[in-house]
């Protein structure tokens, strides 16, 4: 694992404060993604089947494009798939176009019937994905590039020791004219996290819609609902296998769709209650998020559930198998 120097190495006279554990691991396990070229990639892959696995709500302008971006890595990557999480747009259809294998949620597992969220079709996925090592990508970025995933695949290939592979980059905030994105990241799950979980304060992004790991981790955890999904499988990777399993990789920037700040304010709750069911479980909190509305001179309370059981480990699930090449 190559030792991170870039611009973002640590400034060592900062980090005084942090978790030591978190410190030394930010030092051991951050790389970027040029220290992964490909040709090292396709050396080191040997028999290791490799699924790019998209979760996709409502993404006609922009899974296409990452479809096709993610397939020029081919035969690095054995297959491009795309689990439709309800789509009332054209998305399984361009996805389709563009070579991709589409699932419906629905379609997988029926008989485990089907949960809104992107929690639900990460989890699924393991049920018709072939690959030993799962790349997760978001289907609504708007500068997909192939590096995302080698970079991603890079620490995994490189050291048979490494569980997961997370990625971050800078953000830029499209449509909002101040500051950084990953305003969810900055504002919740990352104080949540240093606070609750110390030594995962060197994960840079956390919620990164982008990571790779290997089936046998995916499949013996659970999966948080909805946006938790993310926070859920940092927390239990490094609880199971133990922080150095875990990596991180400077995919450089990334641009994706916005939410409005209520959608990220649920988003934020459910990451709450992720963290919540992790550090006291069973304790009693409230399942719901009251939000407000504005109409003609009043306001009107609107409630969210926001507090979503798990999925249990694929492993778990009677029926499943993991799907042949
Ligand atoms: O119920 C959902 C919500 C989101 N997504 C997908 O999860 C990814 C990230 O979600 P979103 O873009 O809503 O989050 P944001 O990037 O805005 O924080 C995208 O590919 C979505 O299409 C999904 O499959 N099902
Ligand atoms: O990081 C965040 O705060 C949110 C919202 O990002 P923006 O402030 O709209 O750039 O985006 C994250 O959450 C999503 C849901 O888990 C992920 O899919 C994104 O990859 C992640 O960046």
């Amino acid at each position: 694992m190559p030792l991170y120097e870039s611009s973002h190495e640590m400034d060592l006279t900062t980090v005084s404060l942090m978790h030591p554990d978190a410190a030394d691991w930010f030092a051991k396990r951050t790389s970027a993604w040029r220290d992964w070229p490909l040709a090292d990639l396709y050396d080191r892959k040997g028999d290791t089947r490799i699924s790019v696995v998209l979760p996709a709500l409502d993404e006609e302008p922009t899974v296409a494009e990452i479809v096709t971006g993610a397939r020029t890595l081919m035969p690095l990557v054995d297959e491009v798939i795309v689990v439709d999480s309800g789509s009332v747009d054209r998305t399984a259809e361009v996805a389709r176009q563009a070579g991709a294998t589409v699932h419906h949620r629905d379609d997988i597992l029926p008989g485990t019937g089907s949960r809104p969220g992107k929690g639900e079709v990460l989890w699924k996925a393991l049920a018709v994905a072939t690959g030993d090592i799962l790349v997760y990508v978001d289907a609504d970025l708007t500068d997909f590039r192939p590096h995302f995933v080698t970079g991603l695949l890079g620490p995994l290939l490189d050291d048979p020791a490494t569980q997961m592979v997370k990625a971050f980059y800078d953000r830029p905030l499209l449509d909002v004219s101040a500051g950084g994105g990953g305003r969810v990241t900055e504002l919740a799950a990352r104080p949540l996290l240093n606070a609750y979980f110390p030594a995962l304060a060197g994960v840079v992004q956390p919620l990164a819609g982008e990571y790779a790991a290997r089936r046998s981790l995916l499949e013996s955890l659970p999966f948080a609902a909805g946006y938790g999904v993310e926070t859920g499988l940092l927390i239990d990777t490094y609880r199971t296998a133990g922080l150095d399993a875990v990596a991180q990789v400077d995919l450089g920037q990334r641009t994706h769709g916005h939410q409005d700040t209520a959608a990220l304010g649920r988003m934020a709750a459910t990451i709450l209650h992720t963290i919540h069911a992790r550090v006291t479980p069973g304790a009693p909190v409230w399942p719901t998020l009251t939000q407000f509305v504005r109409r003609t001179g009043t306001v009107t309370p609107a409630d969210h559930p926001v507090a979503h059981p798990d999925r249990p480990p694929m492993t778990t699930i009677p029926g499943y198998q993991r799907p042949l090449a």
